[in-house]
């Protein structure tokens, strides 16, 4: 036995393993050490040990990396939000080509596929334009903040990794834009003055449940959507009035009511507060009106190289047929509606594809059509084969229906966009009698984060 829980070691960090944590080897068995990057030397308790990996935390840095860098969010280390900033951007775009490199290597059994560099962030810091801030009567305390007399009974923040009830009061969220943090701190400001209680997340009792803030990064102007567990318009009326009165660029207040235990800051219904309905944002030359719970790129830079690259690899001559199966609110296909004959978007969820539909009108766009439904069974009813198939599934990839329809189906070219290195590969698997990757592009859409988004490239065998 190398190791046992609760013992100290002393070692090194040789490797940063997928899903984000270091990795050091004792006598050849796996640790796993949060918070560490390879060159790191540490002190570490085992905090879970299984049969053929260990877990363990660090108790002291002995000698730290070179690739280490000072973050400078105070929280870095204690939220779930960005544990990656502690390491040089330069080596967490590397680490992100190696996760996928090594997914299909080890998973589809296909190494030496061509995975370019990653395609960095434009903005390492300010870049997300959408956050969720979760209300809590559960404050987890930073060090400093232990033994004064600091209210522990709210936060409005983010959580605090492995814990699903505390939350960190959240100041300052780096990943928004700065005027984010100033509406942040205004809602806080309102919600503990309020007579309504904040929500707890084990008793599953309260009014305030979420703040979601989106951005636009086209017009710098900003949506405020307030969640909560009842209808009250007594209650988030004024909470809408003052912040349209302290911040101009707030252009939208919606108030989602969700009366689910389950800790999604989607609402059951939608009352629209202030301003308009929607926030309108642009990728490239096209925009995009965004309902509080349509799903759109987190990262509005990001996706226009994601989407670039998308169109590089589809190299479309104009009379194509696409096929964009999960197409959400029909962004993709819009991007490629110029470059094809006609593009068919496949989605499951209503709203998305009545935003498409919109989308495509705003755009002038009149050669996508959409179809809602589970692809499962949608799929089916699509009777030509495509010249292109392109495929943006959520984490879990591809149902395997899914992957035996287009095996059958077999497309001349695919092109596969992940943010799971692990299911890409996986699905790649499946298609690799009949399809070379040719090639796979990482696009870095999260900085300080271990999530990776990536463009496959796939090309039917001949013969
Ligand atoms: C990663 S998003 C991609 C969205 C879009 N391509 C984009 O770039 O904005 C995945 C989409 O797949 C949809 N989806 C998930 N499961 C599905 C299913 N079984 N059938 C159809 N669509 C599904 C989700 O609603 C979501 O819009």
């Amino acid at each position: 036995m190398a190791v046992k829980k609760k013992q100290i070691i002393e070692c090194e960090v040789i490797d940063v393993a997928f899903g984000g944590k270091g990795l050091a080897k004792i006598d050849g068995f796996a640790v796993f050490i949060d918070q560490t990057v390879t060159g790191d030397r540490v002190a570490a308790r085992i905090i879970r040990k299984k049969r053929n990996y260990a877990e363990a935390v660090v108790q002291e840095l002995l000698t730290p990396s070179p690739l280490r860098v000072a973050p400078p969010c105070p929280y870095s280390g204690f939220c779930g939000g960005c544990k990656w900033q502690f390491i040089d951007y330069p080596h967490q775009l590397d680490l992100k080509r190696r996760h996928v490199a090594e997914s299909l290597e080890h998973i589809a059994m296909l190494g030496g596929t061509a995975v370019h560099p990653t395609l960095p962030s434009d903005h390492v810091f300010g870049y997300r334009n959408k956050m969720e801030f979760s209300c809590s009567d559960r404050r987890w305390l930073m060090p400093h903040e232990m033994g004064t007399d600091a209210d522990i009974s709210f936060a409005l923040g983010l959580h605090v990794p492995g814990t699903f009830h505390k939350v960190l009061d959240t100041r300052a969220c780096l990943l928004q834009p700065e005027a984010g943090n100033r509406i942040l701190d205004a809602v806080r400001t309102y919600m503990r003055a309020s007579d309504r209680p904040v929500y707890g997340l084990r008793t599953h009792e309260g009014f305030w449940r979420f703040l979601m803030l989106r951005h636009s990064a086209a017009h710098d102007r900003w949506m405020v959507n307030v969640v909560t567990a009842a209808e009250d318009r007594e209650a988030v009326q004024p909470l809408a009035d003052l912040v349209r009165d302290q911040f101009p660029e707030v252009v939208s207040v919606v108030n989602n009511i969700t009366a689910r235990r389950s800790g999604v800051a989607i609402g059951e219904r939608e009352i629209h507060l202030a301003g308009e309905p929607v926030l309108t944002d642009r990728i490239g030359d096209f925009d995009f009106d965004i309902s509080a719970n349509s799903f759109f790129q987190t990262n509005t830079r990001g996706a226009q190289r994601l989407y670039e690259t998308v169109g590089r690899y589809a190299a479309l001559e104009g009379h194509e047929t696409v096929l964009d199966l999960y197409c959400g609110t029909g962004t993709i296909a819009i991007w490629l509606a110029r470059m094809a004959g006609e593009v068919i978007g496949l989605e499951l969820v209503a709203s998305a594809v009545a935003d498409a539909r919109k989308n495509c009108r705003t755009n002038g766009i009149d050669n996508c059509r959409f179809i809602l439904g589970d692809i499962k069974d949608t799929l089916a009813s699509i009777e030509t084969v495509p010249d292109l198939l392109v495929i943006d599934p959520p984490r879990a990839g591809m149902h395997k229906d899914v992957v035996g329809q287009v095996v059958k189906m077999a497309p001349e070219k695919i092109v596969y966009v992940s943010c799971n290195p692990a299911t890409l590969a996986r699905d790649v698997l499946a298609l690799k009698e009949i399809y070379d990757v040719e090639a796979v592009q990482p696009v870095d859409m999260f900085p300080h984060t271990f999530h990776i988004e990536s463009v496959a490239r796939l090309v039917k065998k001949k013969g």
